[in-house]
């Protein structure tokens, strides 16, 4: 614990450790044997699997809309997980944010240092490990977190190396997120703009995640297992590689396709949907490389958090009745913040 403190105390994040040359890494980050046994590689792996890749072009003529549709609902419903391909947002803007993200981590630790702090208050927070204190180990990688919306993050408060980069950004994920719950609310067969109208889409927050080189890979991990408590994710990945989704009991790669985005299926749509989609357990592991990783997520929640959330009606019935009680956004991310980030924990709303 004293450990830990420490080094929460000095701002450093994992990019400090590594800069300061160190060779092995602090006792905190080494995990359990029977976590590092699932990470072996080799262990539990598929690379016979890849995950879909779904292009979106042709997404307003009706004939290709419908053959889309029906792709995001297979992938929604098998893996939770698929990348996405011509969806309209320019090249540039992908390879722009993820540069000042980069950037960002690469900035002296003063300057970084000013935006290290617990807690989304200032709708920014430079972190490494948001569960520090309450998981059993850490994980090799710092975060950048920006509150977009509904409001966004005052613009000064926001570090000035991709402050223009996260406005641009913002302005196409908005779109995008509608985009694409339109076409996963169509593949549930319910209007279009269900999920947009439950203010599904409302709430946005990124994280700016960096994976700096690792240097005793095989003892510690990049992210745990975990699902994501919201809606839907959009998430875009450098070309180092190294995230995993399972599938069944098995883990496949997501390697990375140049200019693709990754969207995956939150907790709350495995609920709204009564579990005809999957949220999809997903980790990634330490990375060997000397190239940093790089990704950004940017993670759609409901707005009015205390209404009152569950499967929707027109997907219950008597032969598929209600699956999960009705419950509040508030509770729901009360819960989750309380226990560690790994698992899955939507057996509480089971409705049993
Ligand atoms: O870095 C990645 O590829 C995954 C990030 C992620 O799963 C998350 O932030 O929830
Ligand atoms: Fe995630």
């Amino acid at each position: 614990m004293k450990e830990v403190k420490q080094f929460d105390e000095s701002k450093i994040g994992v990019k400090g450790l590594v800069d300061s040359g160190i060779t092995t890494i602090p006792r905190f980050f080494v995990h359990p044997p029977h976590v590092l046994s699932q990470f072996k590689p080799g262990s539990k792996t598929r690379p016979d699997l890849v995950i879909p890749t779904i292009d979106l072009s042709g997404v307003d003529s009706h004939h290709n809309r419908s053959l889309i549709v029906d792709q995001i609902r297979q992938a929604c419903s098998s893996f939770g997980f698929f990348q996405i391909i011509n969806r309209g947002v320019p090249m540039g803007v992908l390879d722009r944010t993820i540069e000042s993200i980069k950037g960002f981590h690469e900035e002296p630790t003063e300057i970084k240092a000013r935006f290290y702090t617990r807690g989304l208050g200032t709708g920014v927070s430079y972190i490494s490990n948001v569960d520090l204190y309450n998981s059993k180990a850490a994980s090799w990688r710092d975060t950048l977190w920006v509150k977009l919306g509904p409001k966004m993050a005052d613009h000064d408060q926001i570090p000035e190396i991709c402050r223009n980069e996260m406005i641009e950004w913002d302005r196409e994920i908005k779109r995008l997120g509608e985009v694409l719950s339109g076409l996963m609310c169509e593949g549930l067969g319910v209007e279009t703009w269900r999920l947009k109208e439950m203010t599904c889409l409302e709430e946005r927050t990124m994280v700016g995640h960096h994976y700096p080189k690792c240097p005793q890979p095989d003892l510690t991990v990049g992210l745990v297992y975990h699902t994501d408590p919201d809606v839907l994710t959009v998430l875009q990945q450098d070309n180092v590689g190294g995230l995993q989704v399972k599938y069944g009991e098995d883990w496949v790669d997501v390697k990375p396709v140049p200019g693709a985005l990754i969207i995956n299926v939150g907790d709350l749509l495995q609920i709204i949907s009564n579990e005809v989609y999957k949220s999809a357990e997903h980790r990634v592991l330490a990375n060997p490389s000397h190239e940093p990783r790089v990704s950004i997520a940017v993670f759609f929640n409901t707005g009015n958090r205390d209404d009152l959330y569950g499967p929707l009606p027109e997907l219950i019935s008597s032969e598929k009745p209600a699956l999960y009680r009705q419950f509040t956004v508030t509770d729901f991310m009360t819960r989750f913040s309380k226990r560690e980030v790994d698992g899955k924990s939507l057996s509480n709303y089971y409705k049993l």
